[in-house]
Order: structure tokens, then C-alpha cells, then sequence
């Protein structure tokens, strides 16, 4: 992979500056591609190095969210051959973070410096609108624009498809929509056309809905494992031949993550209101300003459900959000107590409505 061009791997302008005016252009610049423990593979104009931090950067981190990540901008150093130190991350554009499930304020950076958040989910098992709200949230709270992918298309009928596409239409707004299939290769140029030149590209989604798959068949090359091919050739050398950041031949930038399990809501509240407009919009109207939209008088968005307006699922799982957000950014045990009680609430509200309905 030599002779890489920083451009297409979405070096900008605004970097540029800041590499001079923070007197960084004696160093190599390059963009981490993978991560492991305080080891980085960089990709310079060079080619790929082997990095780790310089000492005082090392120390002088104070918080995990500090370190490099996937997607970063570096300033660094060779040392040896192909092996490179890293003397500076650059600002970052964006960030994606997820919560560690369970553990309460730990945080774990998915990529950096991310465009467009892909996300992934396969219309045969995996389907799941109120999870498709859950990655709009993520993409939403770092100003990273979201386009849903719908994979596995050979594995349902025409009937199952529309379905799916009028619940998704419906329920999600002002969002780009693709529908794939790796093995018939339908919609692969949809995906193929909306990849840019110097943009960055995240696969987000649930374990083995084809992300990996999918960058191979984009690249048409076997640059991801997937659980089918066996990669016995590796096996016993110390070779490590997935990358989660790649480079594509037109410009572009993807990044993978494999084993995404659960992504947890870590959220500056910009993210909910994004991806939940409406509610937004009608809690606006609500009579009290701190309304809590369960049995607030006057709250516009009950009397939205009860009218029909809204839809009580979309409310359910805004609830459900903006719980789960509250508890990771809150910081007394206390709150977890108040989690379940506020659930039961909610709950009672949806049930209360769907027996007025009758
Ligand atoms: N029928 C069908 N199977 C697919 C398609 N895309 C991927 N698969 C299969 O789904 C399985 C999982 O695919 P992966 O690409 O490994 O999934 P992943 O999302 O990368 O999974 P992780 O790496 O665990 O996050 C493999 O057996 C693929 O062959 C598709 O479009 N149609
Ligand atoms: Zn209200």
C-alpha cells in the first residue's frame, strides 16, 4: 500500500493548518487504521507503521477518550524502519463513542474523524427498527450523517421487503435508505455510488449482518474475515491481515467494527433530539417546560399518542433512549433504583392508551 495519497484518506484543509500553526510539519502525518492495547498501525505517504506513543504523551493523557483511535489523525515520527512514535493526535471532526453496556461512564470510541455512519442490518433476523433509532441516536449526538443499509436482501420476499421499507419510511425521516444482498449482488452499485472521495465511511450493526462481507464485496478484494472463508494460510504466524480502516481505490475511507454486540446510548441529548423530531417538536407545546411526558397536565406529546398523531412504539423507545441516557450520564447508584420504577411508568402509559383506543 505505498504511495497513499493523504487526500483520499480524507486529509483536509482545516488539518493542514493546524499542522503548521502547531509546528507538526517536521513530522509524518498519517491516519490510524487499527488499534491494539497502545499499539497503532498508521498509514503514512510511506506506508503502514508500526506505532506507539511517545513517552510524555503517554503520561500526559488524562482520559481514555484522549488516546488514538481509529480514524485519527497523527503526527509522528520513525524511529526504525516502518516503526513509527507518535508525537501528537490531530483535533478530531467527529467522534463515535459507545457506552460499555454495564459498566456504568466507561466509554468506548468506536472511529474518529467519521463522515457517514452505515448502518447495517439484516432484513431476514436482524431487523429491528427500535435498534435502527438506537445507531440514528449515535450518528445524531456526533454530527455524523447516517444512511441505513438493508443486507441479506435474497433472504426475504418481495412481500417481507415492502414491509419492512414503509415501517422504515414511516418511522425514519431524511435518511438515505439502500437495500443489498452480497450474494446476488443486487443494490451493490446503489452503495457503490454514494461512497465519496476523501470521506470517511463507518459500518456500524450487530455481529454477522454482513458488514465485513460487504467492504469485500465494495473493495472486491478478501480484505475482511468473514465467517465463512477459512483463513488457515495465517494460522500460526504472526500476520494480521484485518485492517479496519481501508482505503478504497476511488477515494474513500471505510472502517469496520467487528463484534459490535451491544451499543450503548452515551449522549449529549443532541442525538435523542435529532433522531426524535417530532417528539421535539410537540414537547414544545407541552404546558410545563420541565414536562415529563409520562403524567405531566398538559403534555402535548400524550395528547399526540391519544389523537393518533403519534405513534406509541416511537414513543416507547424514545423513552426507553432518553432513560438509558440518563443513567449513563448520571453518576448515584440511586438513579438505577429510579430506572425501573420510571420503566413501569411508561409502560403503564402505553397500556393505559392502548385500552382507551378500545
Ligand atoms: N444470504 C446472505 N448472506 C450473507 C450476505 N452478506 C453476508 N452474508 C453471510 O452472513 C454471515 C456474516 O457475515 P459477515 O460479513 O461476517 O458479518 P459481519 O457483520 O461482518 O459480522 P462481524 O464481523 O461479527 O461484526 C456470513 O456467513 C456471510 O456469508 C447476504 O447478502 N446474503
Ligand atoms: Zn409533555
Amino acid at each position: 500500500m505505498k504511495n497513499i495519497n493523504l487526500e483520499d484518506l480524507g486529509f483536509e484543509e482545516k488539518l493542514e493548518k493546524y499542522k503548521i500553526a502547531n509546528q507538526l510539519d517536521s513530522f509524518l502525518t498519517g491516519r490510524v487504521i487499527q488499534q491494539h492495547r497502545q499499539r497503532y498501525i498508521v498509514l503514512t505517504e510511506q506506508g503502514e507503521m508500526e506505532s506507539e506513543l511517545l513517552g510524555n504523551l503517554r503520561y500526559t493523557v488524562q482520559n481514555s477518550l484522549d488516546f488514538p483511535a481509529v480514524g485519527d489523525w497523527v503526527a509522528l515520527m520513525e524511529y526504525d524502519n516502518n516503526k513509527g512514535l507518535i508525537r501528537a493526535v490531530y483535533p478530531r471532526a467527529s467522534l463515535l463513542v459507545r457506552q460499555a453496556v454495564g459498566r456504568k461512564s466507561e466509554k468506548q470510541i468506536i472511529a474518529s474523524n467519521v463522515n457517514f455512519g452505515l448502518i447495517v442490518q439484516s432484513l431476514n433476523r436482524d431487523f429491528s427498527i427500535n435498534r435502527l433509532e438506537r445507531y440514528l441516536t449515535i450518528c445524531n449526538s456526533s454530527a455524523i450523517k447516517p444512511i441505513i443499509i438493508l443486507s441479506k436482501v435474497d433472504l426475504v420476499d418481495k412481500e417481507e421487503k415492502s414491509r419492512v421499507i414503509s415501517l422504515v419510511k414511516k418511522r425514519i425521516k431524511n435518511t438515505p435508505l439502500l437495500l443489498v444482498s452480497n450474494c446476488t449482488g443486487e443494490g451493490l452499485s446503489d452503495v457503490k455510488a454514494i461512497l465519496e472521495k476523501g470521506k470517511t465511511y463507518c459500518l456500524l450493526g450487530s455481529s454477522g449482518v454482513g458488514k465485513s462481507t460487504l467492504i469485500n464485496s465494495i473493495t472486491g478484494q478478501s480484505l475482511m474475515k468473514t465467517d465463512k472463508i477459512s483463513d488457515g494460510i495465517d494460522r500460526g504466524k504472526h500476520v494480521t491481515t484485518h485492517r479496519e480502516l481501508i482505503v478504497l481505490k476511488t477515494g474513500g475511507v471505510l472502517i469496520d467494527n467487528p463484534g459490535m454486540r451491544e451499543v450503548g446510548i452515551t449522549d449529549n441529548g443532541m442525538g435523542l433530539e435529532n433522531t426524535f423530531e417530532k417528539i421535539m417538536s410537540l414537547s414544545k407545546h407541552c404546558k410545563f417546560k420541565d414536562c415529563n411526558h409520562i403524567n405531566t397536565k398538559g403534555c402535548a406529546v400524550l395528547k399526540a399518542i391519544d389523537s393518533g398523531e403519534l405513534d406509541e412504539h416511537v414513543y416507547e423507545n424514545y423513552m426507553k433512549l432518553e432513560r438509558e441516557r440518563e443513567h449513563y450520564t448520571s453518576t448515584t447508584f440511586e438513579k438505577r433504583r429510579k430506572d425501573k420504577a420510571f420503566g413501569k411508568m411508561v409502560k403503564n402509559v402505553v397500556n393505559q392508551k392502548r385500552k382507551n383506543m378500545y
